[in-house]
């Protein structure tokens, strides 16, 4: 028998799921990495181990120990572990209410919790396939520096459980050249930081491109889209507020309160299989 997969995305931000209810599985930053290249692997921007919060209690931060029946254990295409996945979390409770893992309610949705190492996400599984995700606070937490493609630009830190910076662009976002990464200040990001380049395209709508930290360029990141939203709302001088953020794969609907947000967006599963054992110890 080999190890079960399946592939899905959200908004284009790809994944590899691995099933692994008991956490038996040793997911190695080499394994990551082989299974996210695009040409020796399955490819993805990520992968998310779906495991059982129980079973992996020993292996995350007290501080993310969760009730939950299901975790997330979100790692990057460079092997790293990083705190939440906006796109990713939608993919995983699909997954979990398609196969049956956590059941519908009489209306055809879902309502559920998911652990993560940013702690608790509420999610909906509508019955249209979409996911709505209680995403948390979304914290701005001051000004930073970035500079790409010959350009400086002031950013605004936002905290989403993962680290943030969003730059405003009035330049033509398309043209940008994301091929590498952006420079940033790495005293003030020392885990790394995931940059937003955003234009605002009218009251409501906002497009963005990002480069991933521990990925590169993605064509969506859903934490991306909540940091975005919540320096275009709290810089528009409101409380709360919605914005439609469009990205390269997609567009998504993100609220922003006080202490709040809510992320929706498209969740897709397209194929499922098995990883030959023999590659799975030495992928090579
Ligand atoms: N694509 C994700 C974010 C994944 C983690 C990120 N690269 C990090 O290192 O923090 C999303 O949809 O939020």
């Amino acid at each position: 028998m080999g190890i079960a997969f399946l592939k899905g995305h959200g908004t284009q931000n790809d994944f590899v799921l691995l099933p692994d209810p008991d956490g038996e599985l040793e997911l190695t930053t080499e394994r990551v990495r082989a299974l996210c290249d695009r040409q020796r692997g399955l490819g993805a921007d990520g992968v998310l181990r779906v495991v059982r919060g129980e079973a992996l209690a020993d292996e995350v931060p007290e501080s993310a120990r969760s009730e939950a029946q299901w975790f997330m254990d979100y790692r990057n295409a460079d092997g790293s572990i990083a705190e939440m996945c906006g796109n990713g979390v939608r993919v995983f409770a699909r997954y979990l209410v398609e196969d049956g893992l956590v059941a519908r309610g009489t209306d055809g949705g879902a309502d559920f919790v998911i652990g993560s190492r940013a702690g608790d996400r509420p999610v909906r599984v509508n019955a249209d396939g979409t996911v709505t995700v209680q995403m948390g606070h979304a914290r701005v937490t001051g000004e930073s520096m970035a500079s790409v493609d010959g350009l400086a630009l002031t950013g605004i830190a936002v905290d989403v459980g993962n680290p943030h910076l969003v730059c405003r662009v009035d330049t033509d976002l398309t043209a940008l050249d994301l091929r590498s990464e952006p420079a940033y200040d790495a005293r003030r990001f020392p885990g790394g930081v995931n940059i937003e380049f955003v234009t605002e395209l009218g009251p409501d709508e906002l497009s963005m491109r990002v480069y991933e930290r521990g990925v590169g360029e993605t064509r969506a990141c859903g934490t991306g889209t909540v940091a975005a939203a919540a320096m275009a709302v709290y810089g528009a001088g409101q409380q709360e507020g919605t914005r439609t953020v469009r990205v390269p794969g997609g567009a998504v609907t993100v609220t922003v309160g006080p202490n709040s947000s809510s992320l929706t967006g498209p969740a897709v599963l397209l194929a499922r299989g098995e990883l030959d054992t023999h590659w799975w110890q030495a992928p090579a």
